[in-house]
């Protein structure tokens, strides 16, 4: 089956907290989505419904064209790693792995072995033992040789030090390349991983505020930088994210289509005209009143 996933309108309820607000969005095969927000946006509860560990409240999901909630189909389909308690995993990392290969239908135990020898993981130690960055070692190990077609990695990077960090990064790009797949990472590691994200997801309070390829994004961003005044009638009319003042000079973030006529009369009146990495973009475009989640 061809694991394209489409949704529409889809919302998530716990109880009386609406968590995700009609959320419509398609992931194609062979693209690497960044999933990005912040602390509490609803990112793992809209990863918990693609891994059909819940099943949305309203709206409709489908993967491959079918509903994956307790789909035998289709759920061999997802991989979803995520940081795991491993405190009660007695069995070897090895042995692990070898049950991961017995399951899960596209498993490359061969791809696996190679990879914890990268990572350098003491394959005989029960995972219980193994240190924190290990076990996280250890989930990028079953996330990457799973070659689902839909794999998922939820934060689970965050133990792991920058030279394990880099060769998961690598092996991501590597990876995509020999088998093209769906990959979705969230993230909070947003300027390190940015070069990774061909397509962004911004989640903001359970809704999608951002949908669109990553050079996309970046070009809805820039900042304009100079004296006050042109900086404001430059702006006059544009959303404006940000914006600081030092002396006479104004520097503004704006968020919107950068068009050949705003560079023109940016010219004109000497200011310079800025781009906006993904983390800033993120962080102006989240800012404003924290809301209780009572009242959202
Ligand atoms: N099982 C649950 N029951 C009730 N509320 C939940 C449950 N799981 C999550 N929530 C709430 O849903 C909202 C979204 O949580 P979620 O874990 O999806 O956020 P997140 O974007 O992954 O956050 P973080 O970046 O901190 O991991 C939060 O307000 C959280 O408190």
């Amino acid at each position: 089956m061809t694991c394209d996933v489409r949704a529409r309108k889809v919302c998530l309820r716990y109880g009386r907290e609406e968590v995700l607000k009609n959320l419509s969005f398609d992931l194609k095969p062979g693209l690497i989505y960044g999933l990005i927000g912040r602390n509490g946006a609803g990112k793992t509860s809209l990863l918990s419904l693609l891994a059909s560990y819940n099943r949305p409240t309203a709206g409709s999901l489908l993967i491959g064209g079918e509903d994956p909630f307790e789909n035998p189909r289709v759920m061999p389909q997802v991989s979803f790693v995520y940081p795991s308690d491993y405190s009660e995993e007695y069995d070897s990392a090895a042995g692990y792995l070898r049950s991961c290969h017995r399951y899960r239908p596209f498993f490359d135990l061969d791809y696996a072995k190679g990879l914890a020898g990268e990572f350098r993981l003491p394959l005989k130690r029960p995972v219980k033992s193994l240190s924190r960055g290990q076990q996280s070692a250890l989930n990028l190990v079953m996330g990457l040789a799973s070659r689902c077609p839909v794999t998922i990695f939820d934060e689970i990077h965050l133990a792991l030090d920058a030279p394990a960090r880099e060769i998961f990064y690598r092996e991501v790009l590597e990876d995509r390349e020999r088998h093209p797949r769906i990959m979705v990472i969230s993230t909070h590691l947003v300027s390190e991983m940015e070069y990774l994200f061909d397509h962004v997801l911004l989640v903001h309070q359970g809704e999608l505020l951002v949908n669109e390829p990553l050079e996309e994004v970046l070009c809805r961003g820039w900042t304009l930088t100079g004296e006050a005044g042109c900086v404001d009638s430059v702006s006059r009319g544009k959303r404006v994210l940000a914006e600081r003042t030092l002396g006479g000079t104004k520097e503004v973030t704006l968020w919107g289509a950068l068009e050949e006529d705003d560079r023109d009369r940016a010219r004109t009146r000497g200011l310079q005209v800025g781009s906006v990495a993904l983390q800033d973009l993120l962080i102006h475009l989240t800012a404003g009143e924290a809301q209780d989640v009572e009242n959202r």
